[in-house]
């Protein structure tokens, strides 16, 4: 028993000022590492709101876009959260009763107010951008376009974002923020990787932009947009083409077949069985085509198809001029274009029509895709409006392929090697591809010029290393008091 009390009395660990300094040391490690911790934990997730209008030539829809409040510098975090679609036509139709345009956008608005948080709407920029439908208006009646925005502008001030103005972007802008929406949500800029070519096909224009190593601007500087993002350079070639939308296409080649003001025509980019009565004076109503207008003609004709995917391509072919280039090379009416380089993006109707004819797929020979729109084109009027009822657009789409096909290679110079660089895309990690994410996202100067700053580590490995050396320090600590440990060898055997 005696032998047990003087091990009790060796062993230290049962004295008073042991036990109050392992307590404290536990008690401090744990506060370092609690502190530690929140002091450097993610903030709670706050979001900012953008809402971005996009006018477009055949209707505008309203994008909202959201972000975590304190990371507006970082790439890939702005998500678009909600997409609206405005009934009626695009905001250019109402040129003769510019109230009603105003009016038309109300529905996707009060939308934006329910969807929006109330107390972001007084900090939630909205933009409207106008494209290539009020670029035309603006050509052939500029105070009919001032109408317009005068009455957007009216109807949009009425809501309680902060408006920020409703104007018309150049085919520059409209080409380049494409590309950068296409770039930011494919996460290639902030990760310096190469970029993708946006490809954006409207109603009444289209634009091609990318990065090639052979463009430095000097050819053709109209061509040229500069970015400094994420401390990258690029080199921007961008073109947008005015009328080469596929609406205003679909007119250019209609009236290449109309010049002579025909009472009627047989369009080998319509079906066979396809008939309709078109009146010339809205053919010739766009300044892509009002030059062309046949003078004594009847005031309507019949159009009817003929379904030939070979002769359709030849009369598309008339709307492109490939006669004069002064550059070392160029895609069609003269101008410039380098060389294709690297992978592209193809959306709106890029996308929407080929969805349609089943040939998204691009890994589909270019042959082959021909082959299938020949074979489209030739079906009969009737056998598709049973297949598909009267769905809209139905009688557009062998025009529309035919269109595509030819625009990319004949236009673009894609050839049968670099189709399948093309992907054919509708959205990109769930947000819309086209200009307005890339239009907000410079507007709010949400891309910085220079990479930002980023904490060396992420936040879970800075706590998997503080609790790490804490527990070494513990450790640390209870060997350093091995000297007070009982000594347990030189224990007396109990007999
Ligand atoms: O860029 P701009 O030229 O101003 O025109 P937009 O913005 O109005 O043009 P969109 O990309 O919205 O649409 C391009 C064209 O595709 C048409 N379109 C929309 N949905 C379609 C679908 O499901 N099938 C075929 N065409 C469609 C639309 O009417 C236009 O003619
Ligand atoms: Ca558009």
């Amino acid at each position: 028993m005696s032998a047990q009390r003087e091990m009790k009395e060796k062993n230290h660990w049962h004295k008073p000022v042991t036990i109050i300094i392992t307590v404290i040391g536990v008690m401090a490690i744990v506060a370092l590492v609690t502190v530690a911790v929140l002091q450097n934990r993610p903030l709670s997730q706050k979001y900012k709101y953008g809402i971005v209008m996009d006018a477009g030539s055949s209707h505008t829809a309203l994008y909202i876009y959201a972000w975590p409040a304190e990371k507006d510098n970082n790439t890939g975090r702005v998500e678009q959260t909600h997409s609206c679609k405005v009934k009626g036509p695009g905001i250019s139709s109402y040129a003769s009763n510019p109230s009603k345009a105003g009016e038309s956008l109300r529905v996707c608005m009060q939308e934006a107010k329910q969807l929006v948080p109330a107390n972001h709407h007084s900090e939630t920029p909205l933009y409207l951008g106008a494209t290539a439908g009020m670029r035309l208006l603006n050509l052939e009646d500029s105070s009919a376009s001032d109408r317009v925005f005068h009455a957007v502008e009216g109807a949009l001030q009425k809501f309680p974002f902060s408006f920020q103005g409703a104007r018309i972007l150049s085919g520059q802008e409209e080409g380049a923020f494409g590309w950068v929406t296409v770039n930011y949500l494919d996460d290639r800029l902030k990760q310096g990787l190469e970029t993708k070519g946006a490809l954006d096909l409207g109603g009444a224009s289209t634009q091609i932009s990318f990065v090639s190593d052979t463009f430095d601007g000097s050819e053709s500087p109209d061509n040229n947009v500069n970015f400094r993002l994420y401390g990258n350079d690029y080199n921007l070639y961008t073109h947008s083409f005015l009328c080469y939308g596929k609406d205003q296409a679909l007119r250019m080649t209609l009236a290449q077949q109309t010049l002579s003001g025909p009472g009627s025509i047989l369009d080998p980019c319509f079906h066979r069985g396809y008939t309709d009565t078109k009146n010339y004076s809205v053919l010739y109503d766009s300044p892509c085509v009002s030059k062309m207008k046949p003078q004594n003609a009847t005031p309507t004709f019949t159009h009817k198809g003929g379904g030939d995917f070979l002769q359709c391509q030849d009369v598309i072919k008339r709307i492109f001029n490939f006669t004069h280039c002064k550059y070392n090379q160029c895609s069609f009416n003269g101008i410039f274009q380098p060389f294709l380089q690297g992978q592209y993006g193809a959306f709106s109707a890029y996308y929407f029509v080929m969805d349609f004819l089943n040939l998204t797929d691009t890994s589909i020979p270019l042959e082959d895709v021909k082959e299938k729109l020949k074979r489209y084109c030739a079906t009969p009027w009737s056998e598709l409006t049973q297949q598909h009822g009267n769905i809209k657009y139905l009688a557009e789409y062998c025009f529309s392929g035919t269109y595509i096909v030819t625009l990319l290679t004949e236009g673009y110079n894609f050839t049968s090697q670099t189709y399948p660089t093309i992907k054919y895309i509708k959205k990109i990690k769930g947000s819309d591809a086209g200009w307005t994410l890339g239009y907000m996202l410079n507007l709010t100067n949400m891309i910085p010029a220079e990479a930002p700053d980023t904490p060396p580590l992420p936040h879970a490995g800075y706590v998997s290393i503080v609790t790490i050396m804490a527990i070494l320090l513990f450790v640390l600590f209870i060997v350093s008091l091995r000297p007070l440990w009982p000594r347990c060898s030189k224990q007396p055997h109990i007999i």
